[in-house]
């Protein structure tokens, strides 16, 4: 396996040497590749087929019903239901100008419970009667995984206790629901301007993702430009998390993003074996929760990882206006 899969309940429950020996493990795997998998992790199997059937529930309403709820894009978090392609995902990495990119996509996110400044807009209860409770209680328990992992990444960056959890509070995470619909694997190739998502970095401190089981993550490379690498899943229970570009900002470039995006699965049975060619992509559903920090805190570099051999690499902004010029950029 490329990845590393660590046991998050060694840092949770186990004994200092096995915390100590966790947060090597997790520095040493986003240093490699900004990409670790984790199991033991705090959501329980029964969360992830809550969340997963009430998302499938949502994404088979009628077009019409899903717009009730719309995200109006622009600059603002984004709140409620994208329908296919209203992100420009391409746009996220400035250096890449693809003409008419399109992501193959339809979306729904939600902000913390809490947040009444940009509240998350809801169908009414008798449309699906699980579908907010269930989100709401996702939400609370990925929360408590984060805040374990911002603790894990604390020490490993040897700071202070507490120097980034409480950058986290009041709770900013976003929580984002994927729908990538069923197509034909052709015009998913390289040579199409269509992707399920193009390869972008995400822009809180990380991301933590479940998929399916329908496969196709991809995560470039570090050690060889331009080349992917194949996430590969053992079990849909297993978490995936990416460092985002918070985390690269805040230690100036001393923890990188993981840059990835969606390609054709590559080893669903109704898919050629080379993923290239033939065959129809089954769709696809993923979740992902961006953990940002609160709205007001800087995404500039953390004094500790500033000095005149390294001078601040990154803009010192607002996570909230960070996150505004991100979506201005790619949200219609
Ligand atoms: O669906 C996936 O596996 C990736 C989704 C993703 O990268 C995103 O929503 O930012
Ligand atoms: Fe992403």
């Amino acid at each position: 396996m490329i990845f590393s899969t660590l046991d998050a309940s060694l840092f949770f429950n186990g004994s200092e040497a096995e915390q100590n020996q966790f947060v090597r493990d997790l520095m040493d795997g986003f240093d490699k590749h900004g990409l670790v998998k984790l199991r033991n992790h705090g959501v329980s199997a029964q969360s992830l087929i809550n969340t997963f059937d009430v998302s499938r529930q949502f994404f088979n309403l009628p077009p019409g019903v899903k717009m009730s709820v719309h995200h109006k894009g622009g600059a603002s978090p984004a709140r409620g239901y994208s329908p296919w392609s209203n992100e420009k995902t391409h746009k996220l990495r400035s250096s890449v100008e693809i003409p008419d990119a399109i992501d193959a996509r339809e979306q729904f996110e939600m902000g913390s419970p809490t947040d009444h400044i940009f509240p998350t807009p809801w169908l009414p209860k008798s449309t699906i009667p699980t579908l907010r409770p269930t989100l709401e209680s996702f939400y609370k328990e990925l929360g408590s995984t984060c805040h374990g992992l911002v603790t894990a990444i604390e020490l490993g960056l040897h700071l202070p206790a507490g120097a980034l959890t409480v950058r986290c509070r009041p709770e900013s995470s976003e929580l984002r629901l994927n729908h990538y619909p069923s197509m034909p694997v052709a015009q998913l190739a390289d040579d199409t301007i269509t992707r399920r998502i193009w390869p972008h970095t995400d822009t809180g401190i990380f991301s933590i993702l479940f998929h399916d089981g329908a496969d196709g993550l991809m995560l470039e490379d570090r050690q060889n430009a331009g080349q992917w690498l194949k996430v590969e899943s053992e079990d849909v229970t297993e978490m995936v998390v990416i460092v985002a570009n918070t985390l690269e900002r805040w230690t100036n470039g001393l923890l990188r993003a993981g840059v990835h995006y969606v390609a054709a699965p590559w080893t669903s049975s109704d898919v050629a074996e080379d993923g290239a060619t033939g065959g129809v992509a089954p769709e696809r559903f993923s979740t992902v929760l961006f953990h940002r920090p609160s709205a007001s805190i800087s995404v500039g570099p953390l004094p500790e990882f500033v000095s005149p051999e390294r001078p601040a690499q990154f803009e010192d902004m607002t996570a909230l206006d960070y996150l505004k010029a991100e979506n201005g950029r790619i949200f219609y």
